[in-house]
């Protein structure tokens, strides 16, 4: 693999689609710092980097702490050599059908999903200032954050933040050469969607492959996605070809939006 000469961070990047963002990225020539809360799985993806002739390193932390996500792109840039993409992709999904959520619920899922997105965008805008460059911030949203999905009235409320505050990071930091967009993945094969496929609708209880397939049909391209489509749409927008777009949400979702 040759290095592109740049470093990426992908938090929430021990499983699922944050997984699939740091192996793609990493195969595109970035160096790639992979925080997780779980270390041992931030590891394991180290581990599959390496063995494919890539640069990674593990580090842990906890978006929904700013002084964690603040000492996770510190550690980035000091042991990669530099720092120019941030993708803002650990969340929360809890099924929450609207008279269940609970004040110690909202608290959690608001600070993990909104919060996290909040501190990457300020951590790594300070370490791009510092650096004395520009860079790319990039944030998971969710179809749940374009339109509202029956019972995750949580989530999809901090996804919907989530698009708002890519809005006005843009505008707010366009000056100093700093992009700022977001992906919209639509069903993924996750363990996050898998269990919401467990609980939600008509596929409570039944078993999780058939909850998963029987949002399919809403899907245009008539397949659910593989981490790996989500990883694609990353690679462009953390790559040079992405450059002249700002603000944007790009939706991976198989035309999701179409139903
Ligand atoms: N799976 C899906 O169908 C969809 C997922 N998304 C979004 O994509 C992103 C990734 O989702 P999945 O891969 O499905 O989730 P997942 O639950 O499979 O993996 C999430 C990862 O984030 C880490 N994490 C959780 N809390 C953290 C914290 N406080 N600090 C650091 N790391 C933390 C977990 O350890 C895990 O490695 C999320 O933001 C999710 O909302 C959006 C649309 C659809
Ligand atoms: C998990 C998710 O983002 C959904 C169902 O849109």
């Amino acid at each position: 693999m040759a290095s592109n000469g740049k470093v990426a961070m992908v938090t929430g990047g021990g499983q699922g689609i944050g997984e699939a963002i740091s192996k793609r990225l990493a195969s595109d020539g970035f160096a790639v710092a992979i925080a997780d809360l779980n270390l041992d799985n931030a590891n394991k993806v180290v581990s599959a980097i390496e063995a494919d002739g890539g640069k990674a390193i593990a580090v842990k932390t906890d978006v929904s702490d700013r002084d964690s996500v603040f000492a996770a792109v510190n550690e980035a840039a000091d042991k990669l050599g530099g720092f120019d993409v941030i993708v803002n992709n650990a969340g929360l999904g809890p099924t929450t059908p609207i008279d269940t959520i609970t004040q110690e619920q909202f608290d959690t899922v608001y600070h993990v999903n909104v919060g996290g997105v909040l501190w990457g965008i300020q951590a790594a805008h300070a370490k791009f200032k510092e650096l004395g460059h520009g860079g790319k911030i990039i944030s998971a949203t969710s179809q749940a954050g374009v339109v509202g999905n029956p019972n995750l009235a949580l989530y999809s409320g901090t996804k919907f933040a989530i698009r708002g505050v890519t809005q006005v990071a843009a505008r707010d930091l366009a000056a100093e050469g700093i992009t700022v967009n977001a992906y919209a993945p639509g069903i993924v094969k996750t363990p996050m969607m898998f269990d919401i496929a467990h609980k939600v609708g008509q596929n409570a209880g039944k078993d999780d492959e058939w909850g998963m397939q029987t949002f399919a049909k809403d899907i245009t391209l008539g397949r659910l996605s593989e981490p790996e489509d989500v990883a694609n749409g990353v690679a462009f927008l953390a790559g040079p070809d992405s450059n002249y777009i700002t603000g944007q949400t790009l939706e991976v979702d198989g035309g999701m939006q179409f139903h």
